[in-house]
């Protein structure tokens, strides 16, 4: 199971590729749980990651307007990122995240076909207003991404399991892989529930708040120390 870790800024981003994250995932909690950051910290960023590691950049938690966020994957795109992920916020349902989402997809993967493709949706979504997340993997699918994704939308120290337990994340990803396609679980992630998700199957595991110190998303900072303590849990297992 990959490693992704999300800094908000250059320090940060040094801190989770010293700690061995394989994914630099640059992101703006100010604006949300998947906040986008400027295009300039996505370059910085991209600039200062070894060229082997990917670096990933989230276009923050959407709205539904298919072209707004088309061209905010394309501003992604040309600050260097190689991993685009969509927090689909504003979409109601599988219909609108797939107008989204496809549409994303076709202005990046007509220029760079190894972008990755993230459809992220949230577990919580109930509390939003979002759509439902057992129904990610169909969008994922029938938007031409690469990635089914959960996160949690509020962050006020629920995780992801307080919303769904490990059956039904164990089917969210069996039915993302039965498309052909890989999976990454989110939400206040602690490094005891890294072996649960790693068991199911999951192949991104993504974490701010377990790799800051105090474990705190908004006021802590990444340390490498606790990236690299969750590295290392997440190679052990293999
Ligand atoms: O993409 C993953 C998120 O950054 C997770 O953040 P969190 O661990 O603070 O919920």
């Amino acid at each position: 199971m990959l490693l992704l870790i999300s800094p908000i800024n250059r320090e940060e981003a040094l801190e989770s590729i010293e700690g061995g994250a394989d994914i630099v995932d640059v992101k703006n909690p100010k604006e949300g749980s998947l906040g986008a950051n400027f295009p300039w910290v996505i370059k910085e960023i991209r600039e200062l990651t070894p060229e082997d590691k990917l670096v990933s950049a989230t276009l923050g938690d959407v709205p539904y307007k298919p072209g707004t966020v088309s061209l905010a994957a394309m501003g992604a795109h040309v600050s260097g990122a190689n991993y685009i992920k969509v927090g689909l916020y504003g979409t109601k349902n599988h219909d609108e995240a797939v107008e989204v989402m496809s549409n994303v997809s076709k202005t990046i993967k007509d220029i760079s076909p190894n972008t990755t493709i993230v459809a992220a949706g949230y577990a919580d979504a109930h509390r939003v207003g979002a759509v439902e997340p057992m129904e990610i993997p169909k969008i994922a699918r029938d938007a031409n991404c690469d990635l089914a994704m959960l996160d949690t939308a509020v962050k006020d120290g629920h995780t992801l399991f307080d919303y769904l337990d490990l059956e039904k994340l164990e089917e969210f990803v069996k039915e993302t892989h039965s498309y052909g396609l890989k999976t990454a679980l989110a939400g206040s992630v602690k490094k005891e529930q890294l072996k649960p998700l790693n068991d199911i199957g999951c192949d991104v595991v993504g974490i701010r708040g377990a790799a800051c110190v105090g474990g705190d998303r908004n006021t802590g900072k990444i340390h490498h120390d606790a990236v690299a303590e969750l590295k290392e849990l997440c190679d052990s297992f293999e």
